[in-house]
């Protein structure tokens, strides 16, 4: 059992890397407007509200592992269940001052936090510096795969300053010792619902995500907040890479974004138009982010690739580009503020490439295919023991 007051742990690099660049990834494919202003969040719930499942794979060793360690430093081996998982994201704006996480009359059930950085101060963001009001250490520096452990009531009451650029990423986690507020026993009972009653308990289907309702993905400067400004957080991601969506549905439809990103969609890059579509915008989203997640390693992935056909967009095609664009961002310097990080994107545009593009296209195939054998591997001990854990296969 810890000594002190202040009960609270730090670990370094008790994630690796690319335990961090594939949350990242999750992220950035899947998240919604959040809580609070400037939050994005994703939750394994949504995950699978989202047809994405699969998704919670890479979450399962993480989410152990943590839970171990929480137990042990507080001296409650066995008592704890996770309460919550989430990704958080917070970009330029975004803080919060003392508090302490159990502060709220349905937020009691929380008994220990655990905070996993996913990227790193100065190097992704600037400002969001952690503080502990008492005791000792007083500031942690978010860096890539360090957590940071500590009782959620008053003992330990802390703040993050305001983010001033970039997108600050981290891996939440809230343990509970009241076995009511299990989280498991809820994501197994809706992710029993989503594999056994649709085609997806069919191993090698292809699963293409589906959108929540618009409104999860709008985001709104804070203080207004209506679609007259602000824009869709899964078309800004892609266009703040410097690529233009397109969709060949005519003017007329235009007149309801929302159902358009619901919709075939294409992707874009100056006067270049790759041909293939995507089912839906979340599905294109998710191929560009594991294009940026695994770009080193793309061509020499052994998987055989088809080749995308890559056209020139024509004057009409460019027309409709612009349209859906004013659409889908009201503003185009808010984007590029919420989401960017200056000296990041000027690398990225100029290092992209169709070909591993079409790579990108086969290895998330590929990705997704295995996640998905996993989980339906799993889910059946998941069942049995109520508990999500990371099942040892002889053959994996
Ligand atoms: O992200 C962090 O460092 C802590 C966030 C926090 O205090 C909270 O979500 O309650
Ligand atoms: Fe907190």
């Amino acid at each position: 059992m810890a000594e002190g007051k202040h009960l609270r742990l730090i670990l370094h690099d008790f994630l690796s890397v690319d335990e961090c660049k594939e949350l990242e990834f999750i992220h950035k494919s899947s998240s919604t407007v959040g809580y609070r202003p400037n939050v994005f969040s994703t939750t394994l719930s949504h995950l699978i509200a989202t047809n994405c499942p699969h998704f919670i794979i890479p979450f399962v060793p993480v989410r152990e592992r943590l839970k171990e360690k929480v137990e042990e430093f507080f001296g409650c081996e066995y008592e704890l269940v996770v309460e919550f998982t989430g990704l958080i994201s917070w970009s330029r704006g975004a803080s919060i001052g003392w508090h302490s996480d159990d502060n709220r009359s349905y937020l009691k059930q929380r008994d220990f936090t655990a905070v996993c950085y996913l990227n790193s101060y100065d190097e992704d963001f600037k400002g969001g510096l952690f503080h502990f009001q008492d005791g000792e250490p007083t500031t942690v520096v978010p860096m890539a795969g360090d957590v940071v452990i500590y009782t959620a009531d008053s003992c330990n009451v802390h703040s993050v300053d305001e983010i001033i650029e970039g997108e600050r990423l981290t891996l939440t986690l809230w343990f509970s010792r009241d076995s009511a507020h299990d989280e498991d026993a809820k994501l197994i009972s809706l992710l029993s619902e989503n594999i056994l009653y649709s085609s997806n308990s069919v191993p090698g289907s292809k699963l293409f995500p589906v959108l929540a309702s618009s409104n999860m993905y709008w985001f709104s400067p804070e203080s207004v907040s209506s679609q007259l400004s602000g824009f869709d957080i899964c078309c800004a991601r892609i266009l703040v890479l410097g690529f233009d969506i397109y969709s060949s549905k005519g003017k007329s439809s235009f007149s309801d974004f929302t159902e358009l990103l619901t919709e075939p969609v294409q992707l874009a890059r100056g006067n270049e138009l790759f041909e293939r579509e995507f089912v839906n915008i979340l599905h294109l989203l998710q191929v560009v982010q594991f294009y940026y997640w695994k770009a080193s390693e793309l061509l020499s992935s052994g998987l055989e690739v088809e080749p995308g056909e890559v056209i020139q967009v024509s004057q009409s095609q460019q027309e409709k580009i612009n349209i859906l664009k004013s659409l889908v961002q009201k503003d185009h310097q808010l984007p590029e503020m919420v989401f960017g990080c200056v000296s990041f994107f000027k690398n990225l545009k100029h290092s992209f490439d169709w070909e591993k593009f079409s790579a990108a296209i086969a290895s998330w195939e590929d990705y997704t295919c295995r996640l998905h054998k996993d989980l339906l591997m799993s889910l059946p001990y998941w069942r049995t023991q109520q508990i999500i854990y990371s099942v040892q296969f002889e053959d994996t």
